[in-house]
């Protein structure tokens, strides 16, 4: 049995930082495959883990869950019959829709014997309401599916940030386990605990102070309830309890996707279709308020390619530009190009990293929008660097990297 876990998140949330912690310090041990589909040509995160005895398999050039989706089952397959690995771990692409994900590894459910154990996805808590705006078919679609949502870089964030975060995350998903403590405070044991499971502290006190969740009355132990409880209501989705508090019986065994309770309370029903909401993700700040793009019309995102509304491929909406150069850097002209980044002349650039060789040894550099870490590193077989964004203006990254 081999337990599959997908990390998604956006371009830079954090996901290879969050998988080498795990690596470190939960999953010691155990056989370990890693599967990362980048989304830009150039793959720079490989490597990092080759020396620590972890097997990974690199695609790039696409998304595993559109143009790759094949070519990903199929390196699924030859993963578990080659290594029989304890747990392979899944980092799609930046801008890969979590959904579409989860559904290839279900596939293969049929095939081989996995488990597919958690869907992850880990989000920067500063670019939360950003990034939902600018890009939510592809973000809130992260958000909405994963069972736990792992929020980045809370060490450095005020708590009221923190809070706003988690109260939008909310709103598409009502159920996921959200990890709003800093990474550092917390072990890598506890980390993939939250994964795995929810707590439910209602149930745990209940359970400790023998009082029965169905009646309210204190059982002893092993004491059967002897109350009629017919009423099991199981009849929200999902096994969602009504939680408002009143004895009504629910005859009406199932609500439909869209049917209201009844009851007159406001149950959240998002999670059944986060559609009305989601942005377009082309990048545009319009409001989509009537479902999506027209069905019949033409679509309005502007992106102007004839697709199928409001389904768009990552390879629609984000471009890559990436180069390998053996020209030598200076610290100074990387920290620099990477402040003009952020400019907007560039497009909008969402993520750039590189390795590239400098005048005092090598330099290896990670950017996300507001954020440069530039530092040194070993040697590499050749220089590498690549930016992801939308919109992005090529030629004047060839000059601002002095490579045209
Ligand atoms: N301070 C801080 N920095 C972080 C944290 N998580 C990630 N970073 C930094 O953010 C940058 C991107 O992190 P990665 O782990 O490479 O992010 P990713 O999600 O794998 O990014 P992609 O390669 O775009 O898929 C790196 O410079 C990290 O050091 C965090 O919790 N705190």
């Amino acid at each position: 049995m081999t337990k599959i876990d997908i990390f998604s998140g956006f371009l830079g949330a954090g996901k290879t930082t969050l998988i080498k912690k795990l690596i470190a310090e939960a999953y010691a041990g155990q056989k370990l495959v890693l599967i990362e589909n980048e989304f830009g040509e150039i793959g720079i995160d490989g490597g990092f883990l080759k020396e620590a005895g972890i097997e990974i398999t690199e695609m790039n050039s696409g998304c595993i869950c559109c143009s790759l989706v094949g070519d990903f089952r199929e390196a699924l397959k030859k993963v578990i019959d080659q290594y029989q690995p304890d747990r392979i771990l899944i980092e799609p692409s930046g801008v890969g829709k979590l959904s579409d994900v989860t559904k290839a590894v279900q596939g293969i459910a049929a095939e081989r014997d996995v488990q597919l154990n958690s869907f992850v996805t880990v989000a920067d808590v500063n670019k939360v309401r950003l990034y939902m705006k600018n890009f939510g078919e592809f973000y809130n679609d992260q958000i909405s599916h994963a069972n736990a949502i792992i929020l980045s870089r809370t060490g450095a964030a005020s708590e009221d940030k923190i809070a706003r975060a988690v109260a939008i995350i909310r709103e598409k998903n009502p159920e996921a386990t959200i990890v709003t403590t800093d990474w550092n405070q917390l072990k890598g044991e506890q980390i993939v605990a939250a994964m795995e499971s929810k707590r439910d502290f209602v149930k745990e006190l209940l359970e400790e102070t023998q009082i029965c969740p169905e009646c309210g009355h204190h059982h002893e132990h092993g004491e059967e309830c002897g109350h009629d409880h017919e009423h099991k209501h199981h009849h929200h989705d999902h096994d969602e309890e009504c939680g408002c508090g009143h004895d009504h019986d629910h005859e009406h065994h199932h609500h439909d996707h869209d049917e209201e309770c009844g009851c007159g309370h406001d149950h959240d029903h998002e999670h059944h279709h986060h559609d009305h909401d989601e942005e377009c993700g082309c990048g545009h700040d319009h409001d989509h308020e009537h479902h999506h793009h027209d069905h019949d019309g033409e679509c309005s995102c502007g992106c102007g390619h004839d697709h199928d509304h409001h389904h768009h491929h990552a390879d629609e909406v984000f471009t890559s530009w990436g180069r390998e150069t053996a020209r030598v850097f200076t610290e100074e002209e990387i920290r620099t190009a990477l402040e003009e980044l952020d400019s907007g002349k560039y497009g909008v650039v969402l993520r750039a990293k590189g390795i590239l060789p400098g005048t005092n040894g090598w330099i290896y550099f990670d950017h996300v929008p507001g954020e440069a870490d530039v530092r040194g590193g070993a040697a590499d077989v050749t220089g590498r660097l690549c930016v992801i964004g939308s919109k992005l203006d090529e030629a004047a990254l060839e000059q601002l990297f002095h490579l045209a």
